[in-house]
Formats: C-alpha cells, structure tokens, sequence
C-alpha cells in the first residue's frame, strides 16, 4: 500500500538530506521517482542539503497541480513510483491535498520534508495539512541543538541580528549568518533554532552571551 510520510524537524535537522538519500535508496531498487521543492535556498529547481549533496528537482508553484502533473505523466506512458517532496511547508494546503490523492488513488509513495512552524511559531499551512493528513509523521532523529544545549524545536528568525517575531512569513535563508540572504540589502535575515524557553525569551545565542557579559549592577537602590 502507497502511503503519505511527513519527515518533519526544525531547520539544520537533516531533512533535505533524508530527502535525497531516499531518492538515492529508491532509485538504486530501479523505482522511478520525482523530485519537487519550492524556494530552496540554492536557487530555483534544486534540492540542496547543508552536507554538500543537491539534486534537479521541479520547482512547486502556487498554480502547480501534483494531480494533474502525475496523471498527465502516467497517460504520457511515462512511469511514476514516488514523489519526493521537499519544502514541503511552503505547499498550499490543497497541494497537500492533490498528494493525498495521489497516494490513495495512483497507489503512489510520497515523501514529504519541510518544517512545521515558522518564525511566530504558528504551523505552516502545508504542514498543517500535512499532520491531518499524512499516515506516517516522523520527527527527525538527529537532534538539532539550542545554544543551551537543549534539543531546539523552534525556529527563530533574527533581522541584523535581532530575533524578530513579525514580517513576512517566507524569507528564504539559513542557519549560518554567513550565508547572504537574497532579498533587502539593508537587513540580514538569518535563522537560528532554539529551544521552546529561548524561543519564549527571545533568547538567541548572542544575546544570551551579551547578557552574560554585561557588568554586574552597581548595588545602588
Ligand atoms: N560540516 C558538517 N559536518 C557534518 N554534518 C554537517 C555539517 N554541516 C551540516 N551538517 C549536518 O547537516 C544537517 C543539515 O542538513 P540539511 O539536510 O541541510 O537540513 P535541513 O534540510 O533540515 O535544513 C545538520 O543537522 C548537520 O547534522
Ligand atoms: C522558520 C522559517 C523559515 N523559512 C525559510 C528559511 C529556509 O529558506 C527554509 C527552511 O529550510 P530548511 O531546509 O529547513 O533549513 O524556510 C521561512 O521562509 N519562514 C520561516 O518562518
């Protein structure tokens, strides 16, 4: 039986890796699969991991129809065993939808990746359908960490190093604030997880260290 599977983690958790590497192990069995993602941050139609792999994938627009594509494909004589489906997030919910339908009516694996909440902390639409809908969810085993040392389950994001809690919900990005961020010259984007408490506290890294270098107060009332 074909089934739906949501590999969920904060980000810098492994999930392109995992989406890869289970292209690889399906395609090395001679299954015939295609790979999707939308705004990932090597570019367009491509599927990049943090360890140094990258694929070609079809970039997944807002207008895009997984239906109407796998069954085009299939009437085309083409062959289809699996979908990967990466930035799984940024799907709309009828996306999400339209893979659930090709799971139960096509008899077709698919294996979505994609965080689940953004920087406010509120679900991703997609992944919002995503845990209604999936048969399988799975948390990604290797633990991303919080600078305390916590297992991070949020996913901050910091403006010219300031952790903000409003703006636009898709900015594309990365953990590491060496890597530029497309977009306004003016304000650098950048991501940090963290755990729920630091999340909460607004806590980064580097205002945790700020805060504990900070003089002592002068014990005047
Ligand atoms: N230099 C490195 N050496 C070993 N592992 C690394 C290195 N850089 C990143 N990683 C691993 O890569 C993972 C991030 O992989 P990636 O697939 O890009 O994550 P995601 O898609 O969840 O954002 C991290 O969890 C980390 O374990
Ligand atoms: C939290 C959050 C993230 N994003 C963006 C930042 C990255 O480009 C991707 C996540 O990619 P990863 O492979 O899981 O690291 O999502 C965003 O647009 N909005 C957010 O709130």
């Amino acid at each position: 039986m074909a089934e739906l599977h949501f590999f969920t983690g904060t980000m810098d958790s492994g999930k392109s890796t995992l989406a890869l590497q289970t292209n690889h192990n399906h395609a090395a069995r001679g299954r015939v699969g295609r790979i999707f993602t939308t705004h990932d941050r090597a570019g367009q139609s491509v599927v990049s991991s943090r360890l140094g792999l990258t694929h070609d994938a079809l970039e997944v627009t807002d207008d895009f129809d997984f239906w109407k594509y796998v069954v085009d494909s299939l009437t085309h004589g083409a062959r289809v065993d699996y979908l990967i489906c990466d930035e799984a997030q940024f799907y709309t919910p009828d996306q999400v939808d339209q893979l659930a339908k090709v799971v139960d009516e096509l008899q077709i694996d698919v294996f979505a990746f994609g965080i689940l909440t953004d920087f406010r902390t509120a679900l991703f639409p997609g992944s919002a359908r995503l845990v209604e809908l999936a048969d399988r969810m799975n948390v990604l085993q290797v633990e991303a960490l919080c600078w305390c040392g916590k297992r991070a389950t949020h996913n901050a994001r910091t403006e010219n190093g300031v952790m903000v809690t409003e703006g636009e919900v898709i900015v594309v990005g990365d953990v590491d604030p060496t890597v530029p961020t497309p977009g306004d010259d003016d304000v650098e984007v950048a991501y940090e997880v963290l755990c729920r408490q630091h999340h909460r506290r607004r806590l980064t890294a580097d205002r945790a260290k700020a805060v504990s270098l900070a003089p002592e107060p002068l014990p005047f009332g």
